[in-house]
Parts: C-alpha cells; sequence; structure tokens
C-alpha cells in the first residue's frame, strides 16, 4: 500500500518509527516531513497529505502531531478525508470498521511509540464494516457537498 506520512515539530522521531516499520511490512512510504525539529504549522501538512490520499495518489495517510487534535481537524478540511484521531487500539479498530478513515493521526504528546505503531497496526489491518455505516458516510459526504439531510 502507498501511505503518505507527515508530522510536525512534536511528532518527528514517531513519524520515523512509523516509517520505518511501515517500510519493514512491505508499505511504500512517502514522508512529507516536517524532518527537523524547526517549528511548523501542521495545516500545511495535513493538506498535502489529504490531497494526496484524495486524489487518489496515496490510499492512507499517518499524521503526527503534538496532540494530534489541530491535525485532525485540518485533514479533514479536505475533501473526502476522513481523518480519525486515535489514541488506543479500540479507536483505530473503530475508525477503519466505522468510519472507513483514510488518514490516521496520532498525537505523540499522548501516546509513545510502542503503542503508536499497535495502533497503526490494527487501523490498517480492521476492515470497513460498510452496511449501516455506508450509510452515514453517504450522510457525511451529503454534507460536505452542502446537501440537508432528510
Ligand atoms: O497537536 C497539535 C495540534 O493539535 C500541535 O502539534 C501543537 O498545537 C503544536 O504546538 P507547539 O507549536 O506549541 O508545539
Amino acid at each position: 500500500m502507498r501511505i503518505v506520512i507527515a508530522a510536525d515539530h512534536n511528532g518527528v522521531a514517531m513519524k520515523k518509527r512509523l516509517a520505518a516499520w511501515l517500510a519493514d511490512r512491505g508499505h511504500e512510504v512517502d514522508d512529507l516531513g516536517t524532518h527537523g525539529g524547526d517549528v511548523v504549522d501542521y495545516p500545511a501538512l495535513c493538506a498535502s497529505v489529504g490531497e494526496q490520499v484524495a486524489g487518489g495518489s496515496a490510499e492512507r495517510g499517518i499524521v503526527v502531531g503534538g496532540t494530534g487534535g489541530g491535525e485532525a481537524i485540518a485533514c479533514n478540511k479536505i475533501r473526502g478525508i476522513r481523518a480519525g484521531l486515535c489514541h488506543s487500539e479500540f479507536l483505530a479498530e473503530i475508525s477503519s470498521a466505522h468510519n472507513r478513515s483514510n488518514v490516521l493521526v496520532l498525537g505523540a504528546k499522548v501516546i509513545d511509540e510502542e503503542a503508536a505503531v499497535r495502533i497503526a497496526e490494527v487501523w490498517l489491518i480492521t476492515p470497513f464494516k460498510g452496511g449501516v455505516h455506508q450509510r452515514r458516510l453517504d450522510q457525511i459526504e451529503a454534507l460536505e457537498r452542502g446537501e440537508p439531510l432528510g
């Protein structure tokens, strides 16, 4: 799977760990940065990840911030992106099974690197359940298009 990954200054080490783990698992990883310790603003990184995923050049995206809250908000501004902020394996499972999230957001100030790897694994292997959840995703897409819900 082609996976695009990014982090702000808070998530550089966690991003590096995740990128290495993903590559070991045979994924093609595109690391959009940031790479150093300089303070950066995360919205542009989130937009780059979101645009690649929404545009189809990457299948999934992962973004690491301090808490990840702002990153999730920013990613979800990109049409077609369903970003889930997941700080447990349970949240990752539901994010894939119910929300079909295509971007995983993590907070390096909230969880450690080993937890991040376990969460990413659950997120990647859990299939979307469809059914009632697809109906709800269709409703979210209608909201994205500015259509009123019945
Ligand atoms: O997680 C985040 C947003 O939700 C950011 O990483 C965080 O806000 C950056 O803050 P600072 O510049 O103080 O490190």
